[in-house]
């Protein structure tokens, strides 16, 4: 086992960046599917930060690119896509649609179950895992209009709280709770495998984007001389958006960044995710049958000094069809030190934040949000295009409530 050069001594583990700063959800989950009309507290129409998108129905084409990783450009064309958007989607990437579908089917009938069924796997407010509200609600004073669950490692100790021991082992042959096509799937172990195929495309992708900025394995200090890295972290959640009696009203996932290196997102044939694009605005991002987005995350930005950016995103509702999204948000080993590297930091680039770790940025995202990257930021007169597109000045942040 390779060692990890620099160690952090607080805090040793990743979920402890939430045992500091619990998140205590006003409310408790209710049954959104069976609500006819939007409550008030769903309402977000007077929220000053709420920007219709700008190519909702409109003759704006313009969108995330897709980048085919077969493509001989892909390196090219991801690091522009980094610089531009912080965000592209991936085809070919070799992850089999079959998974992508299982998981989506798996995703669809954990949440299908009964309010009372999902919430015996309720998340604690200090905790990482579990059925509930996104964190990110404890930021707003309106509420979101999803269902999250978070799984980190094995879904088996996740599952049983929500399946008899049986329904947890096998879909098979039970009647009418196990989908049509998908007999003989165990669920544990799509979502194991799905966690699987998406840590092995993480780190591939995660090579591409680096790559671009000519940063090698040598460059970085957690990884092993092959290029694998050992202890690395990830977080799955599986996102439920119902459909909403008044979509132009609610908001499924409020604006934000992700705090990983990169996010890869599968998305259910309904669209949703939009993306902030600097001098454009809000701009949708279509659904395409087995491609994958992903998201440059605020330690990207930070690797990178300010050369990829976070991009803020938020996800949308339907009036008719349920959306459902599977983001694998994949960081570095809790103690790696993560810090501008050397070789994008000159006398003329001097280097943007200071050295954190994944869990100390955690527990700074989980109490500043939006404003977590300006926090740490060591130099005051940044460049141009880091303020506007990151949410570091603001502009489109989260209310704090
Ligand atoms: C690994 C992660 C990344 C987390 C925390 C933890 C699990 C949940 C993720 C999100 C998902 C929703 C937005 C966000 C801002 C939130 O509140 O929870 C994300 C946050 C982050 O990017 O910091
Ligand atoms: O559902 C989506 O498309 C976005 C979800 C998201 O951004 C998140 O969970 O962090
Ligand atoms: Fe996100």
């Amino acid at each position: 086992m390779p060692s990890i050069p620099e160690i952090s001594t607080v805090p040793p583990k990743l979920s402890d960046a939430f045992r500091s700063h619990p998140v205590h959800l006003r409310h408790e989950c209710p049954d959104l599917t069976s609500l006819k009309e939007l409550p008030d507290s769903y309402d977000w129409t007077h929220q000053h930060y709420v920007i219709p998108a700008t190519n909702g129905d409109s003759a704006i084409s313009e969108s995330i690119p897709v980048i085919d990783l077969n493509d001989p450009n892909a390196l090219q064309l991801i690091g522009h896509a980094c610089k531009t958007w912080g965000a592209f989607q991936v085809i070919n990437h070799g992850i089999p649609t079959s998974l992508l579908d299982q998981a989506e089917c798996t995703t669809r009938h954990l949440f299908s179950l009964p309010v009372e069924q999902k919430l015996k796997a309720s998340r604690l407010p200090d905790a990482l895992t579990g059925y509930g509200l996104s964190r990110s609600n404890s930021f707003f004073s309106k509420i979101m209009w999803s269902e999250v669950f978070t799984i980190i490692g094995s879904p088996l100790d996740h599952f049983r709280h929500l399946w008899p021991e049986d329904y947890t082992k096998h879909w098979g042959g039970r009647g009418p709770i196990a989908p049509p096509g998908f007999q003989n799937l165990i669920k544990n172990e799509v979502m194991e495998e799905y966690e699987k195929e998406m840590t092995k495309s993480a780190e591939k992708l995660m090579w591409l984007m680096l790559g671009s900025l000519n940063i090698t394995k040598e460059d970085i200090e957690w990884a092993d001389p092959k290029g694998n890295i050992p202890d690395e972290f990830a977080v799955l959640h599986m996102n439920y958006y119902p459909a909403c009696p008044n979509p132009d009203r609610a908001m499924g996932m409020a604006a934000h960044s992700d705090s990983t290196i990169l996010t890869i997102l599968h998305q259910n044939n309904t669209a949703g995710l939009q993306v902030l694009k600097k001098g454009t605005g809000w701009v949708a991002v279509p659904t395409n049958p087995g491609g994958l987005v992903v998201i440059v995350g605020d330690l990207l930005q930070i690797l990178s000094n300010g050369s990829y950016i976070s991009a803020l995103h938020r996800a949308v509702v339907n009036r008719d069809k349920p959306r459902f999204s599977l983001p694998y948000f994949y960081g570095p080993p809790a103690r790696a030190q993560v810090s501008p590297l050397p070789k994008l930091v000159g006398p003329s680039d001097p280097p943007l934040y200071r050295p954190i770790t994944w869990s100390e940025f955690l527990g700074i995202k989980a109490k500043h949000f939006n404003n977590a990257l300006s926090s740490i930021r060591i130099c005051t007169s940044p460049p141009n295009e880091v303020v506007a597109a990151n949410g570091d000045n603001n502009t489109n942040s989260a209310e704090v409530a």
